[in-house]
């Protein structure tokens, strides 16, 4: 039987804010086994971008990466967010290890071809090395991802932390019986995004096309959906998709095959 793995993602406004930020790092921290941290942090980059006088442009829940662009990413995930999320977990007794796709080359991309949209220095991802990430986890490691990759030729790309943990999640899940969880600041996919209660608890590929056509799921959930649906077929044992306070609770919405 394959061991069991955790794979849980944190974006935008949980990392933004100490207090919700402490309290996920309890959480994480009290997740008994092998895990896996994955981070965004798109608010802290867009606020640091403001002061620099960089605008900020999203396409489709993608952020339009030039390169000075590319040096705030990189300074803020890779820097702020990332060591400032190991440092509170080892104070809690986790071995943290913060890792860009580039460290110990564990996350390979490809910048995006230019379609309709040229989303600049942005990677797509190719291949996520799960031989290298099991073993540092069973060293005792727990690794906290960036949302920065590289492109084996000398240059970092910025790519989506949803698409991160839903990769690094299928990677693993070759070695591991995975649980992928996504947490954010609501009780999981709301069916009326202004009523907490709400909460669809169970959903399938045609019905999130249903809700997308309808306007109900919309914004920063759908690649959030698109990367839970991919990971479900693709291996992954259960996506969650819930309140970041509730990582170890039974609450939020469950991808279904
Ligand atoms: N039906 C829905 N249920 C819950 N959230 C939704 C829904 N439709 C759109 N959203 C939006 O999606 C956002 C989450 O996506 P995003 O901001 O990318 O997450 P993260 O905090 O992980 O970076 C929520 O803050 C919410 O505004
Ligand atoms: C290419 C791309 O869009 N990258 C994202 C990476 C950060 C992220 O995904 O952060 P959240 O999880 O907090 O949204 C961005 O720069 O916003």
């Amino acid at each position: 039987m394959r061991e069991k793995l955790t794979v849980i993602k944190v974006g935008g406004k949980i990392v933004e804010e100490d207090a919700t930020l402490r309290q996920l790092l309890n959480d994480f921290a009290a997740i008994d086994g092998h895990k896996v941290l994955v981070h965004g942090g798109g608010r802290s980059a867009t606020k640091i971008a403001a002061q620099l006088g960089i605008e900020s442009k999203m396409v489709n829940g993608r952020r339009i990466t030039d390169a000075e662009t590319l040096k705030v990413v990189t300074m803020v995930y890779g820097g702020l967010v990332n060591k400032n999320i190991v440092a509170g977990l080892q104070a809690r007794g986790v071995n943290a290890l913060g890792l860009t796709g580039a460290d110990m080359n564990v996350i390979r991309s490809v910048k995006r071809p230019v379609k309709d949209v040229d989303y600049g220095f942005v990677g797509d991802v190719e291949k996520v090395d799960a031989t290298l990430l099991s073993d540092l986890i069973h060293k005792g490691v727990v690794p906290v991802m960036a949302p920065l990759t590289h492109d084996g030729q000398g240059n970092m790309l910025n790519t989506n932390a949803d698409t991160i943990a839903g990769e690094t999640a299928k990677a693993l899940s070759v070695l591991f019986d995975v649980t992928l969880v996504y947490c954010f600041e609501k009780k999981g996919v709301l069916r009326d995004e202004n009523d907490d209660d709400s909460v669809i608890p169970q959903i399938t590929r045609a019905e999130f096309e249903q809700y997308v056509a309808d306007g109900v799921i919309q914004g920063g959930m759908i690649p959030k959906l698109e990367n839970s649906f991919e990971a479900i077929n693709a291996g992954v044992s259960e996506v969650i998709i819930t309140l970041a306070s509730a990582i170890n609770g039974n609450g939020g919405t469950r991808i279904k095959k």
